[in-house]
Order: structure tokens, then sequence, then C-alpha cells
């Protein structure tokens, strides 16, 4: 369906295709081709397996749109992404737990394989899956100086998979990734810059969507196709795992997950979050 939209968080009228409206709003520029995905679940965008779905569907569908390209962002105010959703984790169901895992597999290979350059414009806190959201992303442009972006996973008691660990590697190099994921870290934005883990700091919303846009239009005097053939070339070595590992990845998980101590961690930490 075609119709006219307000692109979302710019507060400005633009001409666009209007793709999706619910926890996800995705609009698209019909003149460059870059649609906009702004995720939109409060109260902090965590990833739940309905909304994983919803994004990895719409993901799916840019893809035979044939975009030219697409910034990731939030519609809340302080949080892009609070990551996985914590409560899938608490006391699960197993049936479910397979699925959410699943559909994250799934998402995190669209995203991170998508056949369009994709900018995170990160205006809020970005801790853990929604740093891994992140990371996927061609570029990355945070608002700052007071949000936080990070693999926080072992303060949580738990441990950042794999193919996870890998993401952050292959941003910020061996060395720097290993501190960074054993001690939790939570960057600052300027931390961030420094470290590698952002490409740019811009102090508002609409000055970093306009710097994503600006990268995103590097692309129009490049061809689709080797975009995609170089991108996948770059990223092969990081995926090639997860995709020949699925299975070993989702039996480790749920073995993880219903282990006495780690449920104990979780509880602790849920509590924590909820004083
Ligand atoms: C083999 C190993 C397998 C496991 C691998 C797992 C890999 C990845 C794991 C993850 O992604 S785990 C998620 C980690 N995320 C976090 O630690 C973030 C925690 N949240 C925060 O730090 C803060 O909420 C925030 C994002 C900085 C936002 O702060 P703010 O003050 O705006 O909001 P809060 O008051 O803290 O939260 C509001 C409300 O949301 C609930 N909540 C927050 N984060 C989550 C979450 N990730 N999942 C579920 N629920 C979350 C929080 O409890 C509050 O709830 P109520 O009190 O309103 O009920």
């Amino acid at each position: 369906m075609l119709r006219r939209y307000i692109l979302l968080n710019t507060n400005k009228f633009v001409n666009c295709r209007h793709v999706s409206q619910s926890m996800l709003q995705s609009t698209v520029d019909e003149k460059s081709g870059i649609a906009t995905v702004t995720m939109n679940k409060p109260p902090v965008n965590s990833l739940n397996l309905e909304f994983l779905d919803e994004i990895n569907t719409q993901l799916n569908k840019l893809q035979k749109d044939k975009i030219r390209g697409m910034i990731l962002t939030s519609g809340l105010q302080k949080v892009f992404c609070a990551g996985l959703d914590i409560t899938e984790f608490y006391n699960p169901n197993p049936d479910r737990l397979a699925k959410f895992w699943t559909v994250l597999q799934d998402t995190w290979l669209s995203l991170y394989m998508a056949s369009f350059p994709t900018v995170a414009v990160i205006n809020g806190h970005s801790p853990a899956g929604g740093c891994l959201f992140a990371m996927s992303c061609d570029y990355r442009v945070m608002v700052g100086p007071k949000y936080t972006i990070g693999l926080n996973e072992t303060k949580l008691g738990i441990v950042a998979p794999k193919w996870f660990q890998d993401t952050m590697v292959a941003v910020i190099g061996q060395r720097k990734a290993e501190v960074s994921l054993t001690t939790g870290k939570m960057y600052t934005t300027d931390e961030a810059l420094q470290v590698g883990l952002i490409d740019e700091s811009l102090p508002d919303a609409d000055s970093a969507l306009k710097k994503g846009t600006q990268f995103l239009n590097n692309f129009q005097r490049i061809s689709p196709w080797a975009f995609k053939m170089t991108k996948d070339i770059s990223r092969q070595p990081t995926v090639q795992w997860l995709i020949d590992n699925k299975q070993k990845d989702l039996d480790f998980v749920l073995k993880f997950m219903q282990s006495p101590d780690v449920q104990k961690s979780l509880g602790l930490y849920l509590q924590s979050l909820k004083k």
C-alpha cells in the first residue's frame, strides 16, 4: 500500500512509502530508496520472540523490495534497544525458548548479511543484544554524550555466544573485544568512538539521522552487486560458524539457560532492574 507518511524522528514531511506500522515503523523515501526502520516497543525495545519475528520479516521484505539502504533507529526517548528480553530466559518454556533463539539467529543473519547498506542511528542506551544489532549494521552513528553501549552479558552471569563475540571482534579487534566481553564493559559514547565501536558521535538525533543518510548516499554511485559481494567476502568468516552450527548453538542455549545457577543470576538481575 502506498501513501504519504511522516518520517519519525525528524518531524519533517517527506515523500515516503509506508511499509508497516506496529512495534516497528518502516518508511521508504521514494526518491532515495532509503528505508528508516524505527523500533518502537516501550518501555525499552527489549527483543522478545514476537518483536524479533517482526524485525526479521521486515528485513526480508525490504530485501525483496530492493531498497537502496536502511537506517535502524529507535522511537523511544532514551533507549535504542535494551537487548534480548530477559523474561524470555527466566523460567522459560523450552519450546518457546527454542523458537525465540531460532528467530534471533535468523534475524541476526538477515541483518548482518543484508544485501543493502545499513546504518544504526543509536539514539539511546544500547546494551547486549542492542549492541549486537548496532554492530551488525555497516555503520554506526551514536547520539552523545549520555548513552552507553556494549556487550554486558558477564554482568548478568551469562555468556555472549560465539557469534556475538565474533561480531564484536570484527568491529574492534580481538584484544579490545576480549577485555570488553570479559568485563561486560558498557562504553560511553566518547569511549565507544575511541575504541572504534561506533563510527561517529553527534549531539542530537536529527544530526545523527542526517549523518546516517549521508553515509548511505555514498552508495548511490556504487553497484549494489559490487557492494553485496564485497560485504559477503568481508563478513563470511563471522557468519559461517553460525550457519554451520545453528542446532549446536541452540542446544547449548537451551541447556545453559535451564541450569539453576544461571536462573538464579537472571532472577537477581531482573530484580535489580525492577528496583
Ligand atoms: C549461551 C548463552 C546464551 C545467552 C546469551 C544471551 C545473550 C544476550 C543477552 C541479552 O541481550 S540480555 C539483555 C541485557 N540487557 C540489559 O542488561 C539491559 C538492562 N536494562 C537496562 O540497563 C535499562 O533498562 C536501560 C536499557 C538502560 C533503560 O533504563 P531506563 O531507566 O530507561 O529503564 P528501566 O527503568 O531500567 O526499565 C524499564 C522496564 O523495562 C524492564 N527492562 C529493562 N531491560 C529489559 C530487558 N532487557 N528485558 C526485559 N525487561 C527489561 C525493566 O525491568 C523495567 O521493568 P518494570 O520495572 O517497568 O516492570
